[in-house]
């Protein structure tokens, strides 16, 4: 796999031969260690052929076509297929099914999406190599070992084998095992890194829960140690009465001289965790984050401006944004569109404002989408792209979106509409934005 690093000790020979006849999943086996050989797709095989991992030149293409051919097939019972993977994984594994939530649908989907990812950035090493970085350093919380992958490696071939009849056979086999590996040995190694400097998850104590509107609360947590992160990032989040079930946050705040945290949060329709945090947390209450996770970061090496749309509460790290700009003590355009559903939903305007009358190089327009706005006189009517296009020209800043996922597709190609090319806008991943908050 283009741009990921050969696994060091993996076993096996290493032919590099494009995935002919007999490779079977045996695990990665560097940093970290420990992870034993196991027979791969219910074929009960000897160990791999898989050492090497970077296959020889010519060969890499290859693979991808292979594996996304596969997946291409996969999609179309994905439900089934991943149904039928953790099935397998907690018989032949039971050991493992108390790392997971006791409700498994939203984990069905993540897998998929995680693999879904990882095919989509094949040909992209840097990028590959940090989504999966930051996925093996996120595993910590879990609980993760480095023993724990072949048997979801092993699970996982079984899985494709059986849901992918059409594209499935040794080469693609092959190719699987050999992308396997290096996901987790990327993963493995990732976690091995962190584990020098950081702990797998804080906890957090709630010192303050201030219920903004019916069902938007703005938490403020103390961690028990130093949580190091940067503006626009977000955090995966962790409830006392959830367990395991955990949910992403951005950081509403830059980091403060008082190490605090403060998360807005929506409470959604069958959201457990948002609910539980809204309806039911109190000061004294205890939760745990994961590591810091985005890249929304604001590029203080240029002097472009900044053009933030935040809708709902996706203002929460715009405004970290902006104190973000604000902590470095220079002057670059920060222009904020911060978009609602109705003016009794611009729950943050007030903070936004304040910072608007401090800071003469901000400029924050409040956008509502629906009617008469009593609660926000001044603000312009309709969907947050529409309001965009109204002032400009844009072409010299730099995008960062903000909200649901609907409005940060519309806003990309709004913005890109508008000559803001799209290396220039940042936003978090929609993949993970689709489970965020709930
Ligand atoms: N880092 C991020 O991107 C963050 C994202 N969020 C997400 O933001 C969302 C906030 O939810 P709510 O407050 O209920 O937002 P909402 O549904 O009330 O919408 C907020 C704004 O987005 C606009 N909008 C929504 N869907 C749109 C679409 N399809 N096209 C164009 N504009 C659209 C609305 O007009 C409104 O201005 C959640 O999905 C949450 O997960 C929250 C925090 C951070």
């Amino acid at each position: 796999m283009r741009g990921l690093r050969p696994v060091a000790g993996a076993p096996g020979g290493g032919r590099g031969d494009g995935g002919t006849a007999d490779a079977r999943w045996a695990g990665p086996g560097g940093t970290g260690g420990g992870a034993g050989a196991v027979a791969g797709a219910g074929t009960g095989g000897a160990p791999a052929e898989t050492g090497g991992i970077v296959p020889a030149e010519g060969t890499e293409l290859g693979d991808a076509d292979l594996i996304r051919a596969s997946m291409a097939e996969l999609e179309r019972s994905s439900d089934a297929a991943t149904a039928y993977f953790y099935a397998l994984l907690f018989v032949q594994y039971p050991h493992l099914r108390e790392m997971f939530p006791a409700a498994m649908d939203g984990q069905r989907d993540r897998l998929f999406r995680a693999l879904l990812t990882a095919v989509r950035l094949y040909d992209d090493g840097k990028l590959l190599g940090d989504y999966l970085s930051g996925l093996g350093r996120g595993h910590r919380k879990y609980g993760t070992l480095p023993t724990h992958y072949p048997a979801v490696g092993e699970c996982l071939m079984a899985a494709l084998a059986r849901y992918t009849p059409r594209t499935w056979g040794p080469r693609t086999e092959a190719a699987w095992v050999r992308a396997y590996t290096a996901i987790s040995q990327t993963m493995i190694d990732a976690a091995a890194e962190a584990e020098r400097h950081s702990p797998p998850w804080w906890d957090a104590e709630i010192v303050s829960h201030e219920r903004r509107t019916a069902d938007i609360a703005v938490i403020t947590v103390r961690p028990d140690q130093p949580y190091p992160f940067r503006a626009g990032q977000y955090t995966s989040l962790e409830t006392p009465w959830w367990p395991r079930v955990w949910r992403h946050y951005s950081f509403a705040s830059a980091p403060r001289s008082d190490g605090l945290l403060t998360f807005h949060v929506k409470a959604v329709p069958a959201g457990w965790v948002s609910t539980a945090l809204v309806q039911r947390a109190r000061p004294g209450d205890v939760l745990r984050l994961g590591p810091p996770a985005g890249s929304m970061t604001v590029d203080h090496s240029a002097d472009s401006g900044l053009l933030c749309l935040g809708g709902g509460t996706g203002i929460a790290p715009i405004k970290a944004l902006v104190e973000d700009v604000a902590g470095r003590g220079r002057s670059r355009p920060v222009e904020v569109f911060y978009g609602a559903r109705t003016d009794h939903d611009l729950y943050d305007l007030d903070t936004m404002l304040r910072l608007q009358d401090r800071y003469d190089w901000l400029s924050v327009r409040p956008v509502v989408a629906a009617g008469r706005t009593p609660d926000a006189p001044d603000a312009l009517a309709g969907e947050l792209p529409d309001a965009v296009r109204r002032y400009g020209p844009w072409s010299a800043y730099d995008g960062y979106l903000s909200g649901p996922p609907g409005m940060i597709r519309i806003a990309v190609e709004t913005l890109v509409g508008l000559g803001i090319p799209t290396h220039r806008i940042r936003h978090d991943s929609l993949d993970e934005l689709v489970a965020q908050g709930a």
